[in-house]
């Protein structure tokens, strides 16, 4: 019967899918237990990424090889590689897996940004929170993903449709923010009966097939509410950085941590609570608070999360030369108010 020494050097000569390395290299094997008198074999690998066809795949070459070298039966459990150990294979990545958004050596920071409801100003807040990364240096993608109205291209000025060639979708380049709608793919603004999977299958291939080049943050504008359609798209995203956004209102919170819940439950962590409507700024420096009070911080307290800031009432000024109609100028007071969350996050995300 094999003991541990030999299951150890079988095992390491295999390849960890993603990275391309062997396991021995990885330190992939983090665990291996015989049980002699059963010829039983078990043991837990740690790999880039789980639970994908390439997983399924290592898992039944590792059954063939300890079964060919005297196991009666194996047991195997996967784990994902630690981020530090992810992290220093990094550098070694060729270009095209650090240019594929999906790899597990891709350093794109995804970052979602959900409400409970509609209205409250994700699109808003998605696409002033995109420009402010850009201002801040950052590489910034947008995608709008919120089926229920692609605003994203008319929030920002966007009048260029994206080039496909040879297969390949080249985003709008806008404010600094390759950008890329939903809004795009479809005739005339019509209504379409989005289902979660279809919708999900679209958004994969925003993943696999848009040119996105070098990014920093990958911002993804999803479709509002906790329904089925909310949760499809969850459970199908890359791991991401999650923003909740509400309005001031208690109800709204109570609304968006559910929201906050479901993120959580799909295993995207959340990175904080935006507070868009806050209040209303009249002349004299009086703040109105005309959607109540209290909404964001009892949102982030609830959710264990920060409050990343809060975005009074109001319109941006643009002028028809660069029509941008819901894009803050840099020195705005609004404008500045995402530019410090734009510089909390990228100091919490680290990059
Ligand atoms: N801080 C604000 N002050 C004034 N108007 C705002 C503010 N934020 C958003 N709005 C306006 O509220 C409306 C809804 O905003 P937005 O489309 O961003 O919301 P949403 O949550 O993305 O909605 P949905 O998901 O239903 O598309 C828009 O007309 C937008 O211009």
């Amino acid at each position: 019967m094999l003991n541990e020494q030999q299951v150890r050097e079988l095992l390491g000569e295999l390849q960890d899918p993603f990275l391309h390395k062997t396991l021995a290299e990885t330190k992939g094997v983090t665990n291996v237990s015989i049980k002699a008198e059963k010829e039983h074999v078990s043991v837990r690998i740690a790999i880039a990424k789980v639970n994908t066809p390439e997983q399924m795949t290592l898992q039944m070459k590792i059954v063939e090889v300890l079964k060919e070298n005297g196991a009666a039966s194996v047991g195997i459990r996967f784990e994902e590689l630690p981020a530090e150990v992810l992290q220093s294979f990094r550098g070694q990545a060729t270009e095209s897996q650090a240019q594929d958004i999906l790899s597990p050596l891709s350093s794109v920071q995804f970052i979602s940004i959900a409400s409970g409801k509609g209205g409250v100003g994700k699109s808003t807040v998605s696409v002033n929170m995109a420009v402010a990364l850009a201002r801040l240096g950052k590489k910034v993608g947008l995608i709008d993903a919120d089926i229920y109205g692609f605003s994203v291209p008319d929030m920002m000025g966007v009048t260029e449709m994206p080039v496909v060639k040879d297969d390949r979708i080249y985003p709008v380049d806008r404010l600094g923010v390759k950008v890329i709608s939903m809004g795009f793919f479809v005739e005339n603004n019509a209504p379409i009966v989005w289902r979660g999977p279809m919708l999900g299958k679209v958004l994969d291939q925003f993943f696999r097939d848009v040119e996105w080049g070098e990014l920093d943050y990958l911002l993804l504008d999803l479709p509002p509410g906790t329904g089925d359609v909310a949760l499809d798209i969850h459970q199908m995203l890359p791991a991401s950085k999650e923003i909740v956004v509400t309005t001031p209102h208690p109800t709204a919170a109570f609304v968006a941590a559910r929201a906050g819940a479901m993120a959580l439950q799909t295993n995207h962590e959340i990175l904080g609570v935006i507070e868009n409507m806050a209040w209303y700024e009249s002349k004299t420096g009086e703040k109105e608070f005309v959607f109540g009070q209290g909404g964001g911080p009892k949102l982030a307290d609830e959710l264990r999360t920060k409050l990343l800031g809060q975005i009074p009432l109001g319109q941006p000024d643009w002028t028809e030369e660069d029509f941008a109609p819901s894009i803050y100028a840099d020195n705005h007071p609004t404008g500045q108010i995402y530019l410090k969350i734009a510089e909390e996050i990228i100091s919490a995300l680290n990059k």
